[in-house]
């Protein structure tokens, strides 16, 4: 059964006289790591807000476990690109502050599992550090570890990796895997990327968006087992046919809509 469900959804932000997103239907499962694809302005990061509880949808019907999502709640958990750190708190603080908040944990053992997460991510040297004393992939890990000291059923990461290089993007991916199964119950993921090989190596599905408004053009199964090793994947055939898909897909609808724009404007 579907754990979050999308359906026939669509936003209008207030003011704006096109739809943001028309008519969106998606349905995620228990356990599953869908990532998000489209062309920039097709709503993906509204998706997120709308899943989020931050959006009310102008029309259609958003579920999490049958229950209607009408607000944020502790049942999921959000990453944005900017990595959103409370600057004022330490990176230990802003973890303690998380579980506190959450309560997961409080005193002492707060203090234990937020030192915990933080080795996790690798940052044991720098729990003291404040966000503006720590590099853009270091203040990343802290907003992943302070996401995941929520413990949330359903993590909703909208391009977590975007600001970051490629060598600390490739670890923050293998850090993401691991949280996903940590605690022996493995967390409903959805990501937002930018970026298909990062969909291809962590996803179980691959949801491509047609350009604004968005909607779901095609959802891909991403048929690799797992663990999945970088080198190995990107020289399997079946890799290079999704990959190809996958593109072929974005550029098709950006073309199509290229000539709808300049046919309209009688070019
Ligand atoms: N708060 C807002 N108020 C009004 N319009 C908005 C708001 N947020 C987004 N939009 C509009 O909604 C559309 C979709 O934006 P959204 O940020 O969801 O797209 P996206 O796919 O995440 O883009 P990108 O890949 O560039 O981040 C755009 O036309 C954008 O201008």
């Amino acid at each position: 059964m579907a754990l979050l469900k999308l359906d026939s959804v669509s936003l209008t932000y207030p003011g704006d006289d096109r739809p943001a997103i028309a008519d969106l239907s998606l349905a995620i499962e228990q356990g599953e790591f869908l990532a998000v694809v489209g062309p920039s302005g097709c709503g993906k990061s509204s998706t997120i807000g709308l899943l989020a509880g931050l959006t009310p949808a102008t029309s259609g019907l958003l579920t999490l476990n049958d229950n209607p999502i009408l607000a944020p709640g502790p049942d999921r958990a959000v990453v944005f690109q900017d990595y959103s750190l409370f600057p004022w708190m330490t990176a230990l603080d802003n973890i303690i502050f998380a579980l506190k908040e959450s309560c997961q944990a409080t005193g002492k053992a707060a203090r234990q599992e937020a030192k915990k997460l933080l080795d996790m991510v690798g940052l044991s040297s720098y729990i003291h550090k404040y966000p503006s004393e720590l590099s853009g992939g270091m203040r990343q890990r802290v907003a992943i570890a302070r996401a995941f000291a929520l413990d949330a059923p359903v993590y909703l990461l909208d391009e977590p990796f975007g600001a970051v290089d490629a060598k600390n993007r490739v670890s923050l991916q293998d850090l993401l895997l691991q949280l996903w199964a940590a605690n022996g119950t493995q967390k409903t993921i959805l990501l937002v990327t930018h970026d298909i090989d990062e969909a291809l190596y962590l996803a179980d599905r691959i949801a491509v968006f047609t350009p604004g408004p968005g909607r779901v053009l095609k959802t891909v199964a991403v048929p690799f087992s797992r663990p999945r090793r970088r080198f190995f994947l990107v020289q399997d055939p079946r890799y290079v046919e999704l990959r190809n898909e996958i593109l072929s897909l974005l550029q098709k609808e950006i073309l199509e809509e290229l000539q709808q724009v300049e046919g309209g404007a009688g070019i």
